[in-house]
Formats: structure tokens, sequence, C-alpha cells
């Protein structure tokens, strides 16, 4: 396919989409925030003037989930505002546009997984945000674009859980880690292989909405407890409700999204997070 733009590629994602792209047919522009901030509309729409492309991957996002509660505004800036500017120019050059969005969309009020079309309802600010980001592009309806939801993301670099709790565990006897809060974690390396499978295939009219996660279901407590586990780590990591774990933004206490839509529909098999935790913590390793 022609030029594909990746937008926030410093971030986690973006970081490792330029990592897998050599491996993949196509020309790819990447751009951090310094390059292409994507809340400057004029900036956006004279650097594709510039640089033509086929298709936008936008993993450009206000990600601060508890700073978000006290800066609204410049979390609706990117992650909605935008967002709907972006869904706009790609109607008008007929581009293909991926989108990711969140598990925190959710309530976390459900006791199966969540499916696409289940009601959203934010309980924090970024959730909030990124909602009504998606909602700009539904309405806009940008060709041959899918939003991707996703949860819980780490990678071997950026600021994440897995890497929180290294450091938390080279430093302390005792970490301790929710256990009342249920979702995915999710490796960055595994979302940005499908959306680059994904992508060159993507044919149809009105924008879709998938579910993607690393397989199997735990809590933060748990997946703490695999990275101390994995790493040999000596430190204990103690259960604690969320009550004892007070943040400035609450978050949804069920968040596992369901992804038979996205399994139907590309056929793909997705690892189960365990193994991609042991995958990144050996990469992990490796730059040591
Ligand atoms: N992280 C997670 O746990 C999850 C993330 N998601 C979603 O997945 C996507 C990718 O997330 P992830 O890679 O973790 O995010 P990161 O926070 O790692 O990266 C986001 C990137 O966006 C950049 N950015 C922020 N504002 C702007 C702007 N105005 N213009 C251009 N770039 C900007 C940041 O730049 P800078 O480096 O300069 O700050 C950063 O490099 C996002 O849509 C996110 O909402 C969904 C579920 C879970
Ligand atoms: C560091 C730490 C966190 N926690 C809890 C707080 C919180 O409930 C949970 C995760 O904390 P974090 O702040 O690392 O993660 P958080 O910022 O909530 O992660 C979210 O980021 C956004 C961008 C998303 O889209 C979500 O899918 C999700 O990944 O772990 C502990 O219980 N003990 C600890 O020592």
């Amino acid at each position: 396919m022609g030029k594909i733009l990746v937008t926030g590629v410093s971030g986690q994602l973006g970081t490792e989409i330029k990592k897998l792209s050599v491996s993949y047919k196509g020309d790819f522009l990447f751009a951090d925030r310094a390059a292409l901030d994507i809340t400057d509309g004029d900036k956006v729409k004279q650097f594709l003037g510039r640089h033509p492309v086929e298709a936008v991957i936008n993993s450009a996002a206000y990600t601060a989930v508890d700073k978000a509660e006290s800066e609204p505004e410049m979390a609706k800036q990117v992650n909605c505002k935008a967002v709907e500017m972006l869904a706009g120019v790609c109607v008008s050059h007929n581009l293909k546009l991926v989108h990711l969005s969140t598990d925190y969309v959710f309530d976390g009020k459900n006791h199966r997984p969540y499916k696409e079309n289940d009601p959203a309802a934010p309980v924090n600010v970024y959730g909030k945000t990124k909602w009504e980001g998606e909602e700009a592009i539904r309405s806009i309806n940008p060709g041959n674009s899918v939003i991707i939801r996703t949860s819980w993301l780490y990678s071997s670099q950026g600021n994440n859980f897995v890497k929180t709790m290294l450091r938390l565990g080279a430093e302390k006897e005792e970490v301790r880690v929710i256990d009342d809060q249920v979702g995915t974690p999710t490796y960055a390396g595994d979302l940005a292989a499908a959306v680059l499978d994904i992508l060159p295939g993507l044919n149809h009219k009105n924008v879709k909405t998938y579910h993607y996660t690393n397989e199997g279901v735990c809590t933060w407590f748990d997946f703490a407890k695999a990275i101390m586990e994995y790493e040999g780590l000596p430190c204990k990591v103690t259960p604690v409700p969320s009550s004892e774990y007070p943040t400035p933004a609450q978050r949804p206490s069920y968040s596992v999204l369901s992804k038979q839509t996205f399994k139907k529909d590309f056929k793909m098999t997705i690892p189960h997070w365990r193994d991609s935790l042991k995958k990144c913590l050996r990469e992990i390793d490796s730059k040591l």
C-alpha cells in the first residue's frame, strides 16, 4: 500500500510500530510530537499537503490517567478535538484512519467481557475524552477506518506498570497492589503487529470498532506478582482493595474486552498476556 503516517511515534505503540515496520511492505512516515503536534490543525493540513499519505495510524494520545483529572482541557484537546480534526482530514483526503482507544470508556460494572457495542460510561476524565474522540470519528465516518480499543498497554520503553513494578521491585521489600480491578495486560509489540497486519486489508464503508488485547484475565495484583516472579525479584506483593490505594482518577473495576469480533474478522491468534510479559521482560533484560 501507499505511504502510512504514524503519529505519536515516541510513545509505546508508536515505537513498536516503527520497530516492526521494517518487516512490512509500504512506506512509513513517522512523526513525534515535535514533528507533528496533532492539536495544531493547520500544521497537520500543511504536513499532509507536503507529504501525501494513504493512511494514518494515530498513536498519539494524552494517556496520563490521574493527571487528566486536573488537566481535562488538555486531555480533551489531544484525545477528542485533535481526533475530530484528523478524522475530517482523512475524509477530505480519502485516507484510512486507524485510531486507538481504551477499556476505560466502560464503567467496569460488567461481569462478562465487554463487547464493542456495549454502552460506554467512562468513570474518569481520560476515559471520557477517549470516548468523545471515538464518537467524533464515528460521526465524521472516514472510509475504511477502524477504532481499536485496547487495555493495560506496556512495552520495554516509556512509562507503564511493568516498568514501575521493576523499579519498585528493585527498591522496596514490599509493594501494595490493587486486587479488585480486573482486566487484561497487552504488550504494545503484539498490538503493533495486529495494527500493521490488518491495515492493508481494511475495506468497508462505515467506521468499525474492534477490541484487541492479549488473551487472559487478571488483576493488577496478579500482574505485579507475575512481573516480580518472572524477573526473580524478592519483593513481596501484597493485595489491597482500591480503597487502600487512593488515586485522583477512579478506574473501572472490571474492564476485560471481548476479542471475538477481531478474531473472527481477521482470523488471528492472540498471545496470552503471560507469554507476552515474558517476551517483554526478556527484551528489557537484554537492554541492561
Ligand atoms: N497506555 C495504555 O495503557 C493504553 C493506551 N491506550 C491507547 O493506545 C494508544 C497508544 O498509547 P501509548 O502508546 O501507550 O501512549 P503513550 O503515552 O506511550 O504515547 C503517546 C504519544 O503521544 C504523543 N502525544 C501527546 N500529545 C500529542 C500531540 N498533541 N501531538 C502529537 N503527539 C502527541 C506523546 O508525545 P510525548 O512523548 O512528547 O509526550 C507520546 O509519544 C493511545 O490512543 C492510548 O489512549 C489504550 C489502552 C491502554
Ligand atoms: C504503582 C501502583 C499502582 N497501583 C494500581 C493503581 C491503578 O489502579 C493500577 C494501574 O496503575 P497505573 O497508573 O500504572 O495504570 P493506569 O494509568 O490506570 O493504566 C491505564 O492507562 C490508560 C492509558 C489506559 O488506557 C488503561 O487501559 C490502563 O492501562 O495499579 C497499585 O495498586 N500499586 C502500585 O504500587
